[in-house]
């Protein structure tokens, strides 16, 4: 891939854009593929937690990745490679590759504030991406749209594509093909991340093996979206909605950390419409009837477990430059 460069490029001292992390109101996962990869039917929503990057010139050709120390509390710093396989990292040397900048002079140093758990199951390294992507476009004068940048970070990982897209989507294939919702209504959520984070192969890896021991049943046809769940988001119905999320890597994920079961309880005892695992776990979510009720909820959440809990709400906008 390459992209002839611009005739006039303006310079930038820097560029910082933010990108959100997700969940799957629905995630039906069907047998894998032979590369490995999971044919899935996901409905994402991009919520208001926000990953941001600070994009700023090198001149020596490296591009580098720091942590900054406003990164939240959820975030463990030692659980994030700050080296060449970063997310981030490897977004900005994609677009390089793809604008054909000179690897000599056009380096970058990447800051990155996290804010979405790591290995939470809310795609916060594939935000990462999103935000990188988007601030060195803005950085290198790339005049890329947002869907070619979108097709750029797809090899990344099945979750970049959407945290550059945003809103509400539903999303077939790996995940990354990808059909925008018009949902005009928020949707009102309560997340509880845990310290520790999840492997995504490993909880899909135990999906597989549940269903060929018959622990789960074997699904009959490739995975599909519900169109009940899809018109329920789209009219802002949240009492529906509660009723048809669905996630199949919800029983691996809480076979691998049992208290994940707990908590799905305690929040539907202080009064959630729902709850659900969030992707491959281990954050759960919970469904609220309003923005206030979610902060009511959170709060006796965090009174009852002593963990941290955040009200959250989606869908907000994808990747984009500050
Ligand atoms: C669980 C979800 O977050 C739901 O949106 C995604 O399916 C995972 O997306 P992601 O973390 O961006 O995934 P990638 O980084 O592309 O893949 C990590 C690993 O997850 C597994 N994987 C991922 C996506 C998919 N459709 N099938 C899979 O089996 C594969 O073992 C893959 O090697
Ligand atoms: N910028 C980054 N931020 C977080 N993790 C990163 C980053 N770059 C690489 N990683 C690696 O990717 C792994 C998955 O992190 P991530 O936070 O994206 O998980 P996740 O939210 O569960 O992803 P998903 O929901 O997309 O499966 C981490 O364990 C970490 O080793």
């Amino acid at each position: 891939m390459s992209h002839p460069a611009p005739s006039t490029t303006r310079l930038f001292s820097h560029a910082t854009a933010q990108a959100p992390g997700k969940v799957n109101l629905s995630l039906r996962v069907g047998t894998p593929r032979v590369d490995g990869y999971h044919p899935v039917a996901s409905v994402y929503l991009a919520v208001s937690m926000l990953e941001e990057v600070t994009a700023t010139p090198r001149q020596d050709g490296e591009i580098t990745v720091t942590l900054s120390e406003q990164s939240s509390a959820f975030v463990d710093p030692d659980a994030i490679p700050v080296d060449s396989s970063n997310l981030a990292a490897r977004a900005a040397l994609r677009l390089r590759e793809y604008l054909g900048r000179d690897p000599q002079t056009h380096g970058v140093h990447l800051e990155i504030t996290k804010q979405v758990p790591v290995a939470g199951g809310m795609g916060g390294g594939s935000a990462d991406a999103a935000a990188a992507l988007l601030a060195c476009a803005a950085l290198w004068d790339a005049g890329l749209s947002r869907q070619t940048l979108a097709e750029i970070a797809a090899p990344l990982g099945a979750d970049v594509p959407f945290a550059v897209m945003g809103g509400a989507a539903v999303g077939l294939g790996v995940g990354d093909e990808l059909t925008p919702l018009l949902a005009r209504h928020p949707v009102h959520l309560v997340l509880v991340p845990a310290t520790t984070g999840l492997s995504t192969p490993q909880v899909y890896g135990l999906l597989d093996q549940l269903r060929e021991e018959g622990g789960l049943p074997m699904p009959e046809a490739d995975p599909e979206v519900d169109p009940q769940l899809v018109q329920a988001l789209t009219s802002g119905d949240a009492e529906e909605l509660a009723l048809l999320l669905a996630n199949d890597l919800q029983v691996p994920a809480a076979t691998l950390v049992p208290e994940l079961s707990e908590m799905l309880d305690v929040g539907l005892e202080e009064g959630a419409l729902a709850g659900q695992v969030s992707g491959s776990g281990p954050t759960v979510m919970f469904l609220a009837r309003s923005a206030e009720e979610s902060f009511q909820l959170a709060a006796r959440i965090e009174d009852r477990t002593g963990v941290a809990a955040v009200a959250v709400h989606g869908p907000v906008h994808g990747a984009r430059v500050l």
